[in-house]
Parts: C-alpha cells; structure tokens; sequence
C-alpha cells in the first residue's frame, strides 16, 4: 500500500521539491512554488494553536484561518487538520471555518470541507469501560475528562502530581480486561485511552489514497509523541515532516514553537503570491 502510493507521487519539479538540510525559509520559498503538487497536514494543539491550561481556553490567533484557508485553496483543497481532537471539536475550534480533517489520532476522517466524516474507526467505547476510567478523576483536583465517544482522555496539565497514579489506575483497569481492544496514548499532560488498531498514520496513509490528495506529495508538521507515527510514514508516502518543540526522527527541520510554525506557513502563503505574480 505504502509503496503503491509512493509510486504515484507525482514527482514534483525537482527543482522546486526541497532539498535535506535548507534552511526553513528556504524550504518555505520552494514549497511555494510546487503547492499544486503538495498536501498540507497539520497538527493542531502545540503545532498550529498555543498549548493552553485546559481544552476549552485554546485560542486561534488572528489570520490563522485566513492563512490556512488560502493554502487550502493554493493546494485545490489538499490540505488536511491532523489531530487527536474530534473532528466536532475542531470544528468548534476553528468555527466558522471548516478544513479537511482527521480526528481522533486517525478515528475520523473529512476528505473536504463539504463532505461528511467518511471514515469512523471506532465504535463508541463500552460504557461501563468508560465509567471505570472517568472515575480515575476522583483522585484529584484538576483532572479534567474529555469524552470524544469513542475514547476518553484524562488530562493532568491542572494535577501533574496526579500523573503517575493516573497511568495506575488506567493499567489496574486494563489489567482487569486483558482482551479488550484498547491502548493507553499518552500525549502532553494526558493519559488517552483509545481503540486499538489505527493511529495518525494509518489516517494520513488513507486520506493520501482519496483526492485531491492522491498523488500530492504531504507535508506535514507536528509536535508530541501522537505524531511520530506519521514522520515516520512520510518518506514511504514521498513526503517530508517537520516538529515543532523538539528534535525528532526523521524530520527535515525544526520549529521552535507554535508562533514560528503559523510564521511560516504565512511566509508560504506569500511566497507563493509572488511566484504565482512572476
Ligand atoms: O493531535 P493534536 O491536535 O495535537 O491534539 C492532541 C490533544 O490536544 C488536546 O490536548 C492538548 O492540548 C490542550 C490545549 O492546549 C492541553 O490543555 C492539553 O494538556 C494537551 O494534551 C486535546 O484536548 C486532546 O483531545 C488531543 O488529543
């Protein structure tokens, strides 16, 4: 699959794809230039938006959507939200826009704005399964739940001192069902428990086989853990990743932090104007 899918990249002008080790400016001026063969796939929490105290208190800055609504339209709509978030929720947070979207760490897809979800990979979690685990919140102050319906996140960033007896509790649960087809995700102060068998990966690897995003070479940027699934599928999909935060494998370049990252893809935006004007 990964290679059949490799194959028919198309091989973007090669003069225009960038080159390993340029700098992030320069990448962003190449980039530009072969838009119309590239896919855009972004991370949302601590990539597009700042990293704030709870779920709700994330805060899109102004020009952020314009800026990802002209690449969406500069790439014939192959650009792409990758989250852990539910594709509802992203779309509460960017509201009024609405972006092609996986949600959920690869449990929902949006091919296009229009579209409804195509693809849901999970069934909602048993619900006494997910009684016993929103109860491990009764062990502090400040642990928040957020209940995506078919999984449930324990966040800690309010109760750090409650993480080590957080993952406890979840491993005493899932001790007690050795068979149940769940795993723990552990993000940025949260403790996932979700469906087994799908990840970021494998919801990028299916939304690269639909247009427009068949084809397109992917570009994608993240920043925590949940994301290292997918830098490391992009050479086998013809495409190059970058983090934010931290060094990771297998990336081409490195932000700083989430400001740098929405710098840059404005910079692509106009880099592109000018391309597009000469
Ligand atoms: O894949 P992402 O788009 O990066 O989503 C990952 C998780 O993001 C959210 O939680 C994280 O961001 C919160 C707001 O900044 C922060 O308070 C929390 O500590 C972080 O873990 C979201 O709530 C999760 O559902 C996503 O899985």
């Amino acid at each position: 699959m990964i290679e059949s899918l490799a194959s028919r990249v198309i091989p973007a002008r090669e003069e225009a794809w960038p080159v390993e080790g340029a700098s992030l400016d320069l990448i962003a001026e190449k980039l530009a230039k072969c838009l119309d063969a590239c896919a855009i796939l972004l991370d949302i929490d601590g990539t597009l938006l700042d990293l704030a105290r709870t779920p709700r208190e994330v805060w899109v800055p102004p020009g952020l959507a314009a800026t990802l609504r002209t690449l969406h339209e500069r790439t014939n709509g192959a650009l792409a939200l990758v989250s852990g978030r539910s594709l509802n929720d992203i779309d509460l947070i960017f509201a009024p826009e609405r972006f092609p979207a996986i949600g959920g760490h690869g449990a929902e897809m949006r091919l296009s704005i229009g579209s409804e979800a195509v693809a849901t990979h999970a069934p909602p979690m048993d619900q006494e399964l997910k009684r016993r685990l929103a109860a491990i919140a009764r062990l502090s102050p400040g642990i928040l739940l957020e209940d995506k319906g078919y999984s449930l996140a324990l966040h800690y960033r309010l109760a750090p001192h409650a993480e080590k007896a957080i993952y406890e509790a979840v491993s005493l649960i899932r001790a007690d069902l050795p068979n149940a087809p769940i795993e723990v995700l552990p993000g940025k102060c949260v403790c996932e428990i979700k469906p087994s068998g799908f990840d970021k990966a494998t919801g990028v690897r299916e939304l690269m086989s639909h247009e427009p995003f068949l084809g397109r070479r992917p570009v994608f940027i993240g920043d925590d853990v949940t994301d290292e699934s997918v830098f490391a599928a992009m050479p086998g999909l013809g495409g190059i990743a970058f983090s934010v935060g931290r060094h990771a494998q297998g990336v081409a370049g490195q932000f700083d932090e989430p400001s740098h990252v929405r710098a840059w893809l404005l910079r692509l935006v106009n880099y592109g104007k000018a391309s597009a004007a000469s």
